[in-house]
């Protein structure tokens, strides 16, 4: 839970990068109020692979969406590096679900310079050697002169995270980005992701509700109750890696997590039984 004060290592007290303090956050409609998050509070540490999971609706893209700066908290704060967070900002950059956030009449090089040559103070040689060499490390160099309707989606998906990276964010966010994929394509980006992350080290928040696909790409899970979303725990998942898929250990994991997701349902299904049986 969000403390903001860090943590103590062997090298010192190690600050959280990214604290959220309390936070609940809410749309307010002509007819409706709703509450997405309520008093939702964690730390993320640099270079963590950080997850928010939990079942449909229980605000985990909502409160990705506030920590990119788009939705004001109405109660509790957001710290980014000690600075409250009240605006979007390069340092914090997204990426989506859906195929279609790549700009179709930019090749794949032109996607990942444009927001280098509109916010990084670099000259057009600076700017395409950095994007090329994102592009290196996504294995899309072969790629960089074609169009985003060429590409298949875990392509797209690709450039999308080149073009976040080529950003140098503070932490980048991801909104279920390989949801919308094949099974077999998920789970080769899931890997190339971690990859990505070993030679890299970026900070990443990873919104998913796959149980499975939160133990292979996180280093750390936010599991959170349903609607309103509440943090339910933190489980520290950093020494599960892909080889350890099937082994007791992940399916032990594996099973906590689900127990800890479905532990409402199964309260209030005991619940009904109990007043259904008087
Ligand atoms: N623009 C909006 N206006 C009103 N209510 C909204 C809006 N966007 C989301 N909500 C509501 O806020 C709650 C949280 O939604 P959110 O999309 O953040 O959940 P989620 O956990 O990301 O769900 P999913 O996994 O299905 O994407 C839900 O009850 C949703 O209906």
């Amino acid at each position: 839970m969000a403390s903001g004060t860090g943590v103590d290592t062997p090298q010192g007290n190690v600050k959280p990068l990214l604290t959220v303090d309390n936070v609940t956050l809410q749309y307010k409609t002509a007819q409706h109020l709703v509450t997405a998050t309520w008093k939702v509070g964690f730390d993320v540490y640099q270079a963590e692979r950080f997850v928010l999971l939990g079942p449909s609706g229980c605000g985990k893209s909502t409160l990705l969406k506030s920590i990119a700066g788009f939705m004001k908290p109405v109660g509790g704060a957001m710290r980014l590096s000690g600075r409250t967070i009240d605006r979007p900002g390069p340092d914090r950059m997204m990426v989506f679900q859906e195929f279609d956030q790549l700009l179709p009449w930019r090749t794949v090089l032109g996607n990942v310079l444009f927001p280098l040559l509109r916010n990084k103070n670099m000259t057009r040689a600076q700017a395409t050697d950095h994007a090329r060499s994102l592009l290196a490390k996504v294995n899309l160099s072969r790629f960089e002169n074609v169009y985003p309707h060429m590409l298949s989606g875990g392509m797209k998906q690709r450039v999308a995270i080149a073009r976040a990276l080529a950003m140098e964010p503070e932490v980048l966010l991801m909104d279920e980005p390989f949801a919308a994929l094949d099974a077999l394509t998920r789970r080769k980006m899931q890997e190339e992701l971690v990859q990505l992350w070993n030679d890299v080290r970026f900070t990443v928040i990873f919104v998913t509700h796959s149980i499975e696909e939160a133990l292979l790409v996180g280093s750390r899970i936010l599991v959170m109750s349903p609607h309103p979303g509440q943090v339910k725990a933190e489980i520290d998942v950093e020494d599960l890696t892909f080889a350890d898929m099937g082994t007791p250990r992940f399916e032990q994991v594996h099973r906590r997590v689900h127990d800890l997701l479905f532990a409402d349902r199964v309260e209030e299904a005991a619940l009904t039984k109990e007043i259904a049986h008087g």
